[in-house]
């Protein structure tokens, strides 16, 4: 017998040291014979249920942002924890463990594997992390998407994709979603039902949301607004 296992909605707010914490984080770049400050003294806080956004012109260093609180650069200095584990304390195989199971990643436009299809795009992303049967189907239906089960990613519209593309994401339930330009590839409407519905999952998994956006449109579905310019971080 196949033992189905779902993941049960995290309440908001349930754990003090769930979510995301930068502290005093620094990374700077080598960039020739000169050092950028991709990120400069950033103290950042998204709690378990938060959606923060974070605008800024190109090359201010939204970018190195999600990628020091996804674990997938190390900072120069500070310090970045991740439902209250030190990432710095982690070596490479468990960072990338941590990864899989502790931060969901979303991308511009989906980056769906184009053979699977979309309930298949799920089980890949569980399985992954965890053994055992997976039933995809709750979190398809909690995103609008249980009905186009069986499609794959040539057969759906940008909105779709990225709907999909925010089940996977969150399929191992983790603390932290990090999402980058999520809005890029859609038009006015579809931009806003897709934001709308990042701000809802957010509060209903309890996850830590960081959504970089240059779509200021979308600003309204955000608990918080922050403004990166040159490396540094404000509150908007
Ligand atoms: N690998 C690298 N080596 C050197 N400098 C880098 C590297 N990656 C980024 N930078 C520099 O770090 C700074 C921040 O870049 P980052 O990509 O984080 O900005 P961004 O806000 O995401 O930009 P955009 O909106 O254009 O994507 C920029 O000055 C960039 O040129």
């Amino acid at each position: 017998m196949n033992v189905q296992t779902t993941t049960p909605p995290r309440p908001a707010g349930t754990r003090t040291d769930a979510g995301l914490r930068l502290q005093g984080v620094t990374l700077d770049l080598g960039d020739g014979d000169r050092t950028v400050h991709a990120l400069d003294h950033v103290d950042l806080t998204v709690d378990a249920g938060e959606l923060v956004a974070v605008v800024g012109p190109s090359g201010a260093g939204k970018s190195s942002l999600l990628a020091v609180a996804g674990a997938l650069t190390g900072v120069t200095s500070g310090t970045v924890r991740v439902h209250g584990t030190d990432l710095a304390t982690l070596g490479p195989r468990r960072r990338a463990r941590f990864r899989l199971t502790e931060i969901g990643f979303v991308f511009q436009s989906g980056n769906l594997v184009p053979a699977l299809t979309v309930a298949d795009q799920l089980r890949l992303a569980r399985r992954l992390a965890v053994r055992g049967a997976y039933d995809p189907m709750p979190l398809l239906d909690a995103v609008g998407m249980a009905h186009k089960a069986d499609r794959r990613p040539a057969e759906l519209s940008g909105g779709e994709r990225q709907r999909v593309g925010i089940a996977r994401a969150l399929v191992n339930d983790p603390s932290v979603l990090l999402v980058d330009e999520p809005t890029s590839a859609l038009d006015r409407r579809r931009s806003q039902d897709v934001v709308r519905l990042l701000a809802e999952r957010t509060h209903a998994f309890g996850v830590a949301t960081v959504m970089v956006t240059h779509d200021h449109d979308v600003l309204g579905h955000a608990d918080r607004v922050v403004e990166m310019t040159d490396g540094r971080l404000q509150a908007l």
